[in-house]
């Protein structure tokens, strides 16, 4: 695990919000919602000192929410100085309830816990809530509460269940909500926030994505000097956009190397192995490495099991072909935020581990690179803003997201060849559907998954038992959460009967309509 950054060593020259981060799963998404309003923003460690955020300078600290109680022992703290820096403070939740305990007020179980949606009452002449409805809707997820804070604080809102949903300090720039602005299910949370970077920390939004691509391109040059990067490119738009970066960093330095695992899509190497070697021009290594996964993965049908197989076969293999290129000292990854957060990769939180993304939670201890990952503190909307800042062609951009291990997670249960082409067949006849139809670029993920389950069918008037593939299709924009599409029935219909017809061994095909949470994207 690699912690959140102390704000690295670089002093940013323009305005800049820090988020000290709690371990909630929300903290990068404060992030991304602070650069949307076009003022850069970086998340740094809870407990980061005053002295040092005072060197770094910010208009502003954001304090993230987070799964402890305050009040419990190991609970994460903050340095109190940093409430005699002048720099104005906006606590969400937990930031709000560490904040008042440090000050001095009582942090307590409440009596009832609130998740949702909750409506709101509050007092708008003040700089926060300036120019919001008097009652909105806003989304909770706490169960302590702050009490005993007038001597210190002015109730800027409430609801039914929380006497201080919001507070502001009677001397001091320090706000508190118990919502939560950053998540999409609370209204005018852009606005709230907006108010708090603009108006109380006095931001002037001139930060745009094109200066991160400058500012990471001349940080890749002065940390790889003369030496060479790998860049394990898979022909998604993450590594894509990593490699582009690079090339315009280092040049000639990078060579791209791409893992056939024997796990991908149908057409998919070829498209790739086109794609970048005819029309960027990069130097290519393409590793036929599909025997190496396989065995890795025989017998092996645990999810997670799956994922740490899969991770150390990656880096095996890019330590293999790294031994024939001189000085292969980095290798490039395009890990996003989503990939970090859900593998337990910010152990400031702590936040919980959902899955072991292969190339984070699922990598070996010993390494034997330095990593390169400058996308780790993005989503993937943004990634794609900066792959069309960088020029990549528009298909490249949309193409739908595909997991480094591939089939293996959307094939449950035993991995067999037999079993992947299969799913493979019955993954083509849904994406060509989609684009036939025009649908692709209206859903940000789709694909097939193949059960580990028979069914019995009736076909031909002869009996079967086979297979079942579930069909899944998401809208998300960020892929932290995800609402089921709804595909039209005709659609779904015609899907259905081409993968019965045409692929071996299938007699049933389902559609998946959960969102994401309780469920997330993948099976596995
Ligand atoms: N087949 C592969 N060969 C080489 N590297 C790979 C391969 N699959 C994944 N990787 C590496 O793992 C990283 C994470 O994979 P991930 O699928 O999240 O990103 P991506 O493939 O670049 O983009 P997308 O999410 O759009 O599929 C990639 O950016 C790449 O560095
Ligand atoms: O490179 C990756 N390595 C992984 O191990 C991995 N697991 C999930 N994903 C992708 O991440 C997004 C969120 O997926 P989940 O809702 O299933 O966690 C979706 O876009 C998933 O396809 C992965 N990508
Ligand atoms: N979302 C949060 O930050 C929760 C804070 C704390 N764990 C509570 O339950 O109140
Ligand atoms: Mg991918």
């Amino acid at each position: 695990m690699t912690p959140a950054p102390a704000a690295g060593s670089a002093i940013p020259s323009q305005d800049t919000i820090l988020v000290l981060d709690f371990g909630s799963q929300t903290a990068q998404l404060i992030a991304r919602r602070v650069r949307d309003q076009q003022v850069f923003c970086q998340l740094v460690r809870h407990d980061l000192s005053a002295a040092r955020i005072r060197e770094i300078n910010p208009k502003g600290l954001i304090l993230s929410g987070g799964p402890a109680s305050c009040y419990a022992p190991g609970a994460p703290q903050l340095d109190p100085g940093i409430f005699d820096l002048g720099i104005p403070i906006l606590g969400i939740c937990y930031g709000m309830q560490v904040s008042c305990r440090a000050l001095g007020c009582e942090v307590k179980p409440g009596k009832s816990r609130e998740f949702g949606h909750t409506e709101m009452h509050c007092d708008t002449d003040n700089a926060l809530f300036k120019g919001l409805p008097k009652s909105f809707t806003t989304w909770m997820s706490h169960g302590d509460r702050v009490e005993n804070l007038d001597t210190q604080f002015v109730v800027l809102a409430k609801t039914s269940d929380c006497p201080n949903a919001a507070i502001r300090h009677r001397e001091k720039p320090i706000y508190g909500l118990q919502f939560h602005p950053e998540v999409s299910h609370t209204q005018h949370g852009e606005h709230l926030l907006g108010n708090f970077i603009r108006n109380i920390c006095g931001c002037d939004g001139t930060w745009k994505i094109s200066s991160f691509i400058e500012q990471q391109i001349t940080e890749i040059r002065e940390r790889v000097g003369k030496r060479r990067v790998i860049c394990g490119l898979s022909g998604g738009v993450d590594s894509s956009v990593t490699a582009a970066l690079l090339y315009q960093s280092i040049g000639s330095q990078l060579t791209c190397i791409f893992v056939d695992n024997g796990l991908l899509r149908k057409g998919e190497r070829e498209q790739v192995e086109y794609e970048f070697s005819e029309h960027f021009k990069t130097d290519l290594h393409v590793v036929d490495a599909a025997d190496r996964f396989l065995d890795a993965l025989a017998g092996v049908s645990e999810p997670q099991a799956k994922r740490k197989a899969i991770g150390k076969t990656f880096i095996d293999v890019f330590k293999d072909e790294a031994r024939q290129i001189d000085d292969a000292h980095f290798l490039a990854q395009g890990t996003l935020y989503p990939d970090v957060i859900e593998s337990g990769g910010n152990p400031d939180g702590p936040s919980a581990t959902i899955k072991y993304h292969h190339n984070v939670g699922g990598l070996p201890a010993e390494l034997g690179f330095e990593l390169i990952e400058p996308l780790r503190m993005l989503f993937k909307d943004e990634v794609r803003r900066m792959g069309q800042e960088l020029g990549l062609p528009d298909g490249l951009i949309w193409r739908h997201p595909f997991p480094g291990p591939g089939l293996a997670v959307r094939c449950l249960g035993e991995i067999t060849k037999a079993r992947l082409d299969t799913l493979r067949e019955a993954d083509a006849v849904f994406t060509e559907e989609l684009h036939e139809t025009g649908t692709y670029r209206k859903v940000q993920q789709a694909f097939a998954v193949l059960l580990p389950l028979q069914t019995v069918g009736v076909m031909g008037d002869a009996r079967t038992y086979e297979d079942v593939i579930a069909l899944r299709s998401v809208d998300t924009d960020n892929f932290m959460t995800a609402d089921w599409s709804k595909l039209p029935y005709d659609l779904l219909q015609r899907v259905s009967t081409k993968i019965i017809n045409s692929v071996r061994g299938v007699n049933r095909v389902v559609y998946d309509i959960s969102s994401k949470p309780p469920s997330t994207i993948e099976w596995e």
